[in-house]
């Protein structure tokens, strides 16, 4: 039997509340963002999920924020962690720090679609979904997964793109599907592996509906 994988993306932040591009820019968290990352702490208590043997998270302050609000509420303040920018949101390049609005207006709805969502369109100057793969994959391949395939209980917080990327290869998704992958902030989804390293079960702790 192997272990379990836990992935959550961070609660809300400044600038996911501001509707801004973020990628590697580090805002906090707002308040709600806060509560977020509680109540995605309090899901994993009540799921019985109290015992990880470790955690991982990006070089960002809203991911590892975000890891330590969940980790107060499973009692594990002093689990080991390992930060890596690896796990970094997507960098969005020029369209860093500007509004999704007003840049759906300057280049319309559909490019600013392509670029937030599809796999390979990377944003100006910045990483596509498949680029992001590019860093995230490995790692989760050289890190992550032997420790799952070894039995241990993993926690991964991170960002919607780094998580879409291994979403993407967990859940088989294709180019098409990943295109309406969504992942709200602070539901933890709680997988199961097979010896293979493929998914034996998937559960989501929380509304995913919410993302968008
Ligand atoms: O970096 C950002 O702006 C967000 O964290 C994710 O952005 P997205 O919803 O456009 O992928």
């Amino acid at each position: 039997m192997t272990g379990t994988l836990v992935l959550v993306r961070h609660g809300q932040s400044e600038w996911n509340l501001k509707n801004l591009f973020t990628g590697w820019r580090d805002p906090a968290l707002t308040e709600k963002g806060v509560e977020e990352a509680k109540a995605g702490g309090v899901a994993l208590k009540d799921y019985g999920l109290t015992d990880f043997d470790i955690a991982f998270t990006s070089d960002l302050s809203r991911a590892q924020h975000t890891l330590k609000l969940i980790l107060e509420q499973t009692g594990q303040t002093g689990l080991e962690t390992i930060r890596d920018q690896a796990l970094n949101e997507r960098d969005y390049g020029d369209l860093s720090g500007l509004n999704k609005d007003d840049a759906r207006e300057k280049w319309g709805e559909e490019q600013v679609h392509i670029w937030r969502r599809s796999y390979d369109v990377p944003p100006p100057g910045g990483e596509s979904l498949k680029d992001t793969g590019a860093r995230v994959w490995p790692y989760y391949m050289m890190e992550i997964l032997p420790r799952v395939l070894a039995g241990q209980k993993v926690l991964v917080a991170a960002h919607g793109n780094s998580l879409r990327a291994l979403v993407m290869v967990l859940d088989r998704l294709s180019r098409e599907e990943i295109l309406k992958l969504n992942l709200a902030t602070g539901v933890p989804m709680v997988y199961r592996l097979k010896a293979d390293s493929t998914v034996a079960s998937k559960e989501v702790l929380g509304d995913m509906s919410a993302a968008h």
